[in-house]
């Protein structure tokens, strides 16, 4: 299977999950990426089940509206079922590495609403040490050049991510070398640099259920938050 079959069977596990799980007249949390589109596609076919999603990017947010899914500002909305998105990285305890789109920081604040986070997932993301995968840390741009030297002191190699700017108007470092041994530790550490927005360690709030998909078919791995 390539790797695009692997999103669309665990985008369709997902789907059945979010049909399973949720009640009739739910507001769900969407997230962003090629696996999070192959979802979005998916939900269309339930939609008439949903009273609407909250998108954690603007492009979800265009992607839901093209399926005549309505979305909510996060603000009118105070509890949420659930939350589908995809992972950079993701280990056996369902902590994450998130952001390789840019997201991040929208995508924690969703997630932070919703009751179960559901990351789906292709085999690929699946690792035994967080960090191969770059960190992306959201800065505010004027603060770029000294998060950089707090990011090399803590060991990483940051780099700027050229020419991205993120929804809400920030810059992207992503932190190579670092191979992340206590991922909770990390996180909170990186959220004390002054001038960092949020980081893509989703580790303090992991996933509650990661739909996994292989060639011998998609597996659920749970974990209580
Ligand atoms: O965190 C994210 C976006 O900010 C994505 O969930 C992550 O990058 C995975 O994307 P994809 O499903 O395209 O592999």
């Amino acid at each position: 299977m390539t790797q695009d079959e692997l999103k669309q069977a665990v985008a369709r596990a997902a789907r059945d999950y979010v049909a399973d799980h949720i009640p009739a007249g739910a507001i769900i949390g969407v997230g962003t990426g090629s696996t999070a589109n192959f979802f979005i596609d998916e939900l269309a076919a339930i939609k008439s089940r949903l009273e609407g999603a909250v998108a954690s990017s603007e492009a979800t947010r265009q992607r839901l509206e093209k399926y005549g899914i309505p979305v909510f500002d996060l603000n009118d909305v105070s509890e949420m079922p659930v939350y589908v998105d995809g992972a950079d990285e993701i280990n056996d305890k369902l902590e994450m590495i998130k952001g390789g789109g840019g997201a991040l920081t929208r995508e924690k604040i969703v997630a932070a609403v919703a009751t179960t986070f559901v990351c789906v997932c292709d085999q690929s993301k699946l690792v035994r040490t967080l960090g191969k995968f770059p960190l992306p840390v959201e800065v505010i741009p004027m603060a770029r050049s000294q998060v950089a030297r707090a990011l090399t002191k803590l060991g990483g190699q940051p780099r700027l991510r050229q020419g991205f700017v993120t929804d809400n108007g920030n810059v992207i470092i992503d932190v190579h070398g670092l191979s992340i041994g206590n991922a909770v530790a990390l996180e909170t550490e990186l959220n004390q640099i002054a001038g960092v927005v949020c980081n893509g360690l989703f580790a303090r709030q992991g996933a509650d259920v990661l739909l996994l998909a292989a060639a011998e078919g998609v597996k659920t791995l749970t974990r209580g938050r």
